[in-house]
C-alpha cells in the first residue's frame, strides 16, 4: 500500500520556502513511496549520469543511484573526516523521510582505496582515495516497499513551479518502460598482468613467514582483458545478480568507468546500533557433483591450512570491535559458504554497537581484516605495498553507504573489476600461510576470477 497522505514535493517545497532558509544554498532531501519498478531499468535508463548500485546479499534491499549531486572527495583516507563532512552535511541538510527503512532518506554512497600510502598508478586515476556521493535520485527497493528520494539544493531565489515540472520529468523519464538491456560482446583477449612477479612475491611471503616475521599476507593480481564492445553496466550488473544471488552486488560509476562486482563478504552492518560483520576467508573449489561437492566441503572444514587462514581473521575481528560493542557473538567453529564457483570457511559476527560511536569507526578498525591485508596488519600491509606488482586501487577495500539515521553497511569489493570502456581490470587475491603452496594459490585466483569473466562474456 502507497502513503496515501504523503507530502507532496510542491507542497514540502512551499513550505520550506515560506519559513525562509537557514543556509545560502541548502540540501533538500524528499522521499516517498512510489510504485514497484525494475532496479535494472532505472539503472539503464539513468545512463546520462554517473550512476551507483547495491544489492544486499540477502537481496532484501536494492540501491539504484543516480546523478551526483554532491560528492565528499578525498586524496587520502581519514574516517573521522569522512565522517565529520557526512555529519556536517546531514546536520545542515532538510531531511523529509517520514519511513523508518535503512536505505531511505538522505545517504552517501561510496568507496575507499586499499591502502592510500601505496603509490597510485594511472589505473585508478579517476577514482579517489575516498569518494562518497549523494545522488540526485535514489530508488530504493526495501523487500515489497519501493521508495524515491530526491535530492537538491534550493536557494532563496528559486523558481520553485520550475524546480518540480523538472524533477517530475526526470523521474518519469527514470521510470518508464524498458524492453532491454543492452548486448554485451566478448572477450577478445586475456592477459595475466605480472605473473612471474607475483609468484615470486609468494615466495617471498612464505619466506617472511617462515622467518616469523608475519602469519598470514593476502597477495593479489590482475587480469586484464580486451572487450569486443563496451562493458554495459547494467548488463553486466543484472548477470552479477542472476549468477551470484547469495552475493552483494555492487557497481560505482565515474565518467566512462565503473568498478563493480558481486561480493560474498561483509565487512560491516549497522542497523539501529545492531553490528554484523563476518569472517570469510579458506577457499576450495565447488565438487562436480553432490557427493564430490560435500567431500570437498568436509576437506574445507578440516583442512588445516584454511583453518589457520580462517582463524587470523576471526581472531582479529574479535579484537577490533571490542572496545566498540557489547554482546559480542562469534561461534567457535566456521561453516561452509558454498558460491557457484567456489565455498568458503564461513564465521558470523553480531554484536551491539556501544553509544557514541559510528560507522566509520568501526570501519576504520576492522579494515583491512587479515581476509584482504593480513597479520599483523601494518606488516603485511607494508609487505604488499613492497612486493605485489598490482595497485589495488579500491579492491578489497570497503565499498557501501552510510544513511542520514546513521544506518549503514560496507562489503570488502572483491570478485570485482574496473571497466574501462571496452577493457577490464579483474582482481584477485589469495591469503599465504606457512602452509601455502604457490601453485594451489595461484589455481585459487584463477576460480576467483570467473564470476567477472562469466558475465563479460568468458567461457
Ligand atoms: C582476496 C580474495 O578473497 C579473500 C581470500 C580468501 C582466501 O584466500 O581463502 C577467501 C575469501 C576472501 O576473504 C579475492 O577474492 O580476491
Ligand atoms: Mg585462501
Amino acid at each position: 500500500m502507497i502513503d496515501q497522505n504523503a507530502v507532496s514535493l510542491d507542497k514540502l517545497l512551499n513550505s520550506i520556502m515560506d519559513q525562509g532558509l537557514s543556509h545560502n544554498r541548502q540540501l533538500v532531501s524528499y522521499t516517498k513511496q512510489i510504485q514497484p519498478f525494475n532496479p535494472l531499468s532505472v539503472l539503464e535508463l539513468g545512463k546520462e549520469e554517473d550512476r551507483f548500485f547495491w544489492k544486499r546479499n540477502d537481496n532484501c534491499l536494492y540501491l539504484v543511484g543516480i546523478g551526483n549531486l554532491i560528492e565528499l572527495v578525498f586524496d587520502r583516507v581519514n574516517y573521522q573526516k569522512i565522517h565529520e563532512e557526512w555529519n556536517a552535511l546531514v546536520d545542515k541538510a532538510i531531511v523529509h523521510n517520514p519511513y523508518p527503512v535503512p536505505g531511505t532518506g538522505l545517504l552517501s554512497f561510496g568507496g575507499i582505496a586499499f591502502d592510500d600510502r601505496r603509490e597510485p598508478s594511472t589505473l585508478w586515476k579517476n577514482f579517489s582515495a575516498s569518494q562518497f556521493r549523494v545522488p540526485k535520485f535514489l530508488f530504493i527497493k526495501y523487500n515489497d516497499a519501493y521508495y524515491l528520494t530526491i535530492n537538491f539544493i534550493v536557494h532563496a531565489h528559486i523558481n520553485s513551479d520550475l524546480l518540480v515540472q523538472n524533477i517530475q520529468q526526470k523521474e518519469q523519464q527514470l521510470l518508464q518502460d524498458l524492453s532491454g538491456l543492452p548486448p554485451l560482446g566478448t572477450i577478445l583477449k586475456e592477459e595475466e598482468m605480472d605473473i612471474a612477479k607475483w609468484l615470486q612475491s609468494i615466495e617471498n611471503a612464505k619466506q617472511t613467514i617462515q622467518n616469523h616475521l608475519a602469519e598470514k599476507i593476502v597477495l593479489a593480481r590482475e587480469l586484464r582483458l580486451k572487450l569486443s564492445s563496451t562493458g554495459e553496466m547494467s548488463t553486466v550488473v543484472k548477470r552479477l545478480i542472476e549468477t551470484q544471488p547469495k552475493s552483494y552486488v555492487f557497481a560505482f560509476e565515474q565518467g566512462d568507468e565503473c568498478f563493480l562486482g558481486a561480493t560474498p563478504e561483509r565487512l560491516i552492518r549497522l542497523e539501529d546500533d545492531q553490528l554484523e560483520s563476518m569472517c570469510l576467508a579458506g577457499t576450495a573449489p565447488r565438487g562436480e557433483t553432490d557427493m564430490a561437492d560435500e567431500q570437498v566441503r568436509h576437506e574445507l572444514l578440516n583442512d588445516k591450512k584454511n583453518r589457520e587462514e580462517h582463524d587470523f581473521v576471526v581472531q582479529m575481528i574479535r579484537r577490533a570491535i571490542e572496545r566498540y560493542c557489547v554482546d559480542i557473538r562469534i561461534p567457535d567453529t566456521p561453516t561452509v559458504f558454498p558460491l557457484k564457483n567456489l565455498q568458503h570457511l564461513y564465521t558470523p559476527v553480531t554484536a551491539q554497537l556501544k553509544r557514541d560511536y559510528h560507522i566509520f569507526d568501526l570501519v576504520e578498525q576492522l579494515h583491512p581484516t587479515p581476509a584482504l591485508g593480513g597479520t599483523p596488519k601494518e606488516i603485511a600491509l607494508a609487505f604488499i605495498r613492497k612486493h605485489e606488482p598490482l595497485d589495488r586501487g579500491w579492491y578489497g577495500a570497503p565499498i557501501g553507504w552510510v544513511d542520514h539515521r546513521n544506518n549503514g553497511e560496507f562489503a570488502v569489493a572483491i570478485r570485482s573489476g574496473l571497466i574501462q570502456s571496452n577493457a577490464a581490470s579483474l582482481f584477485a587475491g589469495c591469503g599465504i600461510v606457512k602452509d601455502s603452496e604457490v601453485e594451489a594459490e595461484y589455481e585459487e585466483t584463477k576460480i576467483k576470477f570467473l564470476p567477472m569473466l562469466h558475465v563479460l562474456g568468458g567461457k
